[in-house]
């Protein structure tokens, strides 16, 4: 049984915004799942409907196999969730947080040692309003982790936290993986997903775009590389382009810049404009998991693409 599945999942706004469409999604159980996609791309309202916050305008949705809109006490019971943007009254400390959610869930976890876990045990005492927003965030972080959730639910967890903190989530969220919790979290940063997920699904303008592994993403990533030469004397592209591995040449003045679906074809590219054009300087560049993100996104939601990745969709089918 899956932990996340969803089923044509739809939200419409009353302003005609279509913020997610038809989402198929499944997480599996025990996997650390990646939810990745640009500012407004649909991750948010996503989890807000799985936590039954907001309800889907169509489709359905399942945690732990059950159903979100009909029984979301019993999944609240066994999962963590780390909402956006989490805010803290001054009332209480951030002892007294965790305190609270371990009495909530009727759990018996020790507090200092959830503190001590995300680091903010010296802070404890303070009154939670106080705290910084990566402190905030990593108090909300170790409220989700209590009782020892079969599933954890994060939006956004690296937000507001510095290098450490984000090495100690990314730490945190292993550890609890390799002990059969499944966790569900996202982000706008692939370098943020890519360190730690099984499994990416990526979102763009309300639809699932991709789901793969990052392996698989890394294969289709990884044909594509260019190489620029710059050149004393004129190139020309012709026996270049027929260069078998060779997708596209661009000559600018002097340079020539050969796009090649081959990585190893990159040394006939070399030899072949130096005898012609004496080969002066040379910038190679493999594509990147980010780059293979931007195409798949088109660089953001108002598909602000640079021309870059803008030339670069045209190799690429998501
Ligand atoms: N209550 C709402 N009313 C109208 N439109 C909304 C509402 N909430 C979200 N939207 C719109 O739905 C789209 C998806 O927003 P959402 O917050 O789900 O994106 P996101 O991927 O979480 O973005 P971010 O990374 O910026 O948090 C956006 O166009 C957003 O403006």
């Amino acid at each position: 049984m899956p932990s996340i599945q969803t089923n044509e999942l739809t939200k419409r706004f009353g302003d005609g915004t279509v913020a997610v469409e038809d989402l198929d999604l499944t997480v599996d159980t025990g996997e650390i799942f990646g939810f990745l996609g640009p500012n407004g791309a649909g991750k948010s309202t996503t989890i807000n409907m799985l936590l039954d916050f907001i309800r889907p305008t169509d489709g359905s949705a399942e945690i732990l196999g059950m159903d979100t809109q009909t029984e979301i006490t019993a999944i609240r019971e066994r999962i963590g969730v780390l909402p956006e943007g989490y805010e803290f009254d001054e009332y209480l400390t951030g002892r007294e947080y965790v305190e609270w959610a371990i009495e909530t869930k009727g759990a018996d976890d020790d507090p200092d040692e959830i503190l001590e876990t995300v680091g903010i045990h010296d802070d404890a005492d303070r009154t939670a309003a106080s705290y910084s927003t990566g402190m905030a965030q990593r108090l909300a972080f170790g409220m989700a982790l209590v009782d020892d959730p079969d599933l954890l639910i994060l939006d956004e967890p690296s937000a507001g936290l510095d290098p450490n903190g984000i090495q100690r989530m990314r730490s945190i969220l292993r550890d609890r993986a390799d002990d059969g919790t499944t966790v569900f979290f996202s982000s706008h940063l692939l370098s943020e997903v890519e360190a730690v997920c099984d499994r990416v699904g990526v979102m763009s303008d309300g639809q699932l775009v991709a789901e793969d592994t990052i392996e698989g993403l890394r294969k289709k990533a990884g044909g594509r590389s260019s190489i620029e030469l710059e050149c004393a004397g004129q190139p020309t592209v012709d026996n270049v382009e027929t260069l078998d591995g060779v997708a596209e040449v661009v000559l600018k003045e002097t340079t020539l810049t050969a796009y090649c679906t081959d990585s190893s074809v990159k040394a006939d590219v070399v030899r072949l404009v130096d005898d012609q054009a004496d080969v002066v300087d040379i910038f190679v560049e493999e594509t990147s998991l980010e780059e293979l993100f931007n195409r798949y996104t088109s660089g953001g939601r108002d598909g602000s693409g640079t021309d870059e990745t803008e030339r670069a969709s045209q190799g690429v089918s998501a």
